[in-house]
């Protein structure tokens, strides 16, 4: 058998990656962008203009399909190689990032009467405004015993799918009715190329609280929520749910023909973005601990056990690996506390500094920030500009800067933003190691690790723990090469299961990031200050974030 290939296809939070994978090395031979026409929908809708509300995150799912019209041709010429030699397609995207379909699997927001309608478009995952949806399922679960909770750290997030649906039944019953189903975005895009709606065991597994044994909540649950909610999971989030590697079916015709691929070849079931890149870095055993590290962060690490850790996004039987449990946690915003930095609170002489030493903002803010020591600033922040994730569950919480004078410089308050968000790493490697599921090294893939080595450096001497990184431009993408090589299976040329599949394929770089002891000691003292802070704002004993946000809203 000749060279074989498979793509894999990210879908991240600003675009849509393909890259073109040799079966045999994992060697990426082609890669291709298309960033969304209609970016993060966050103020307007298209089309009608109309306003959206305060925490609202929406995604136009035609950005979805332009990404396999142009990225896959793209790859396909760029690498040069015969189109029939792709075996597979995979894709990976953000989650829960969800939207209502019609019986024909057409989203409601492509309907033009219902276009105006923000109910009726995808929800990014880090649409926000369904907070009131998930305190009210945390306290019915809590009320109930709800075997589910612990599964879940004990909290539901709003970011993800009950609440997201809760949250159109209260304010659009009308598109609630309407929708034949509720979907994943991940499982509507395979539905797009297949023709067959199959939902993932990973999504349903982490977002939709779907288990392998006991499926969906029960109906007296859905019911206690709301009764028109009794029937959700036979009706709106009915479907098969397959395991991550499994073939959805083959690409129809008219898909084929304009993405440039053999009609019929393997498309995998859906998967998450930070959940494939597992494998991707050569994680199939417990003791790594996986940052998928970009806009927000993502840790993922696999264990033998079912263990209780406070806040985790969610433990799921083989759900990221086969035969293991897969734990995730997460941060909610990372690089875009940085990038908001840059964009709404920098001064403009550090902009016209960076141009006259002809290199980019975060550079030379990194560069600057680099010549101070750990606890040199005297700067500490709460790294909540997005909400807190884990381990405190709570997207209400906000962001905070303690310790200025009237020296504080921006390179100062960079660095303590990035050191904020290795603190907030740390809580989640803590609670991890400490409630028996633990963390030997830590690996780390996305676009940070390779944009920013200060950043690298203060994870490891905050978690005293060395950092592989992944040596991949696209490990999610890579990730789902990789399932899609399983979906094809060997004797087509791909791989009989992902195990294989990463003896084979996963690349990580040589150097590594290691603990630094003297700033080790630093940081061990600033990240008790972190906690205290974590703690008294986080955990009730003075809520004025809260108390600001209600301000805020009834002043709007
Ligand atoms: N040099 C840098 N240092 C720190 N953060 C950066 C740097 N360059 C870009 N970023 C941030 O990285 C994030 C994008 O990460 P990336 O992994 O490329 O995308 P995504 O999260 O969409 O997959 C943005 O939030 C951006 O602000
Ligand atoms: O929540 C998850 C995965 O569970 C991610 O999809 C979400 O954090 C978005 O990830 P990105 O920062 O866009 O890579």
């Amino acid at each position: 058998m000749g060279k074989k290939y498979t793509i894999g296809v990210d879908y991240g939070t600003q675009s849509g990656r393909a890259v073109l994978v040799n079966l045999a090395d994992g060697q990426e031979v082609a890669d291709h962008v298309t960033p969304y026409r209609h970016h993060v929908i966050d103020e307007f809708l298209p089309g009608s203009g109309q306003k959206l509300e305060y925490d609202w995150a929406l995604q136009h799912p035609g950005d979805y399909l332009e990404v396999l019209k142009v990225s896959v041709p793209a790859v396909i010429e760029q690498s040069g190689i015969d189109p029939a030699d792709v075996i597979g397609i995979g894709i990976d995207f953000t989650a829960c990032t969800m939207l209502p379909v019609d019986e024909l699997g057409e989203p409601l927001c492509f309907h033009p009467e219902l276009a105006d309608q923000p109910h009726s478009w995808v929800k990014l995952w880090k649409h926000h405004a369904a907070q009131p949806e998930a305190d009210k399922i945390n306290a019915i679960a809590a009320e109930r015993g709800e075997s589910f909770l612990p599964r879940y750290g004990g909290k539901i997030s709003s970011e993800w799918m009950m609440a997201k649906v809760w949250q159109i039944l209260d304010e659009a019953p009308a598109i609630y009715e309407r929708a034949d189903m509720f979907l994943e975005a991940t499982d509507w895009v395979i539905s797009q190329m297949t023709g067959n709606m199959v939902r993932n065991s990973c999504t349903a597994g982490y977002k939709a609280i779907w288990h392998k044994q006991d499926g969906y909540p029960s109906k007296a649950y859905f019911k206690a929520l709301d009764p028109r909610l009794e029937n959700l999971a036979e009706t709106k989030l009915r479907g098969e749910v397959r395991p991550l590697g499994s073939r959805a079916g083959g690409l129809t015709e008219t898909m084929a023909e304009v993405m440039g691929l053999t009609p019929g070849i393997a498309v995998a079931v859906g998967n998450v973005d930070a959940h494939a890149a597992v494998p991707a870095v050569g994680v199939v055993t417990p003791g790594k601990l996986v940052m998928a590290m970009g806009t927000s962060i993502c840790h993922m690490i696999l264990g033998t056990e079912e263990k209780r850790v406070e806040g985790m996004c969610g433990v799921v039987e083989d759900g990221i690996i086969p035969g293991l449990y897969g734990y995730e946690a997460g941060q909610s915003a990372v690089g875009d506390i940085f990038e908001w930095y840059v964009e709404e609170a920098l001064p403009a002489y550090v902009t016209e500094a960076a141009a006259a030493d002809g290199i980019g903002i975060h550079q030379w803010l990194e560069r600057e920030a680099a010549a101070y020591k750990p606890g040199q600033t005297g700067l500490l922040a709460l790294d909540w500009w997005n909400g807190n994730r884990s381990v405190l569950v709570d997207t209400d919480l906000t962001g905070l800067i303690l310790g200025m004078t009237l020296l504080t410089k921006p390179q100062e308050i960079y660095r303590a933003l990035l050191e904020a968000t290795a603190f907030g790493t740390r809580k989640i490697v803590d609670a991890f190691h400490e409630n028996g599921v633990p963390v030997d090294v830590l690996y780390a893939c996305g676009g940070l690790p390779q944009k920013n080595h200060l950043l690298m450096q203060i994870y490891a001497d905050v978690t005293n723990r060395e950092i592989v990184v992944a040596d991949s431009k696209q490990t999610p993408a890579l990730g789902a090469a990789m399932f899609a090589a399983v979906a094809a299976g060997q004797a087509q040329g791909g791989y009989d299961s992902i195990i294989d599949a990463a003896a084979k394929m996963a690349r990580v770089k040589e150097e590594t990031f290691k603990p630094i002891p003297e700033h080790v000691e630093v940081y061990e003292q600033l990240y008790r200050e972190y906690s205290k802070l974590h703690d008294y704002f986080g955990r009730g004993e003075n809520d004025v974030m809260k108390r600001l946000k209600r301000i805020k809203q009834s002043a709007e």
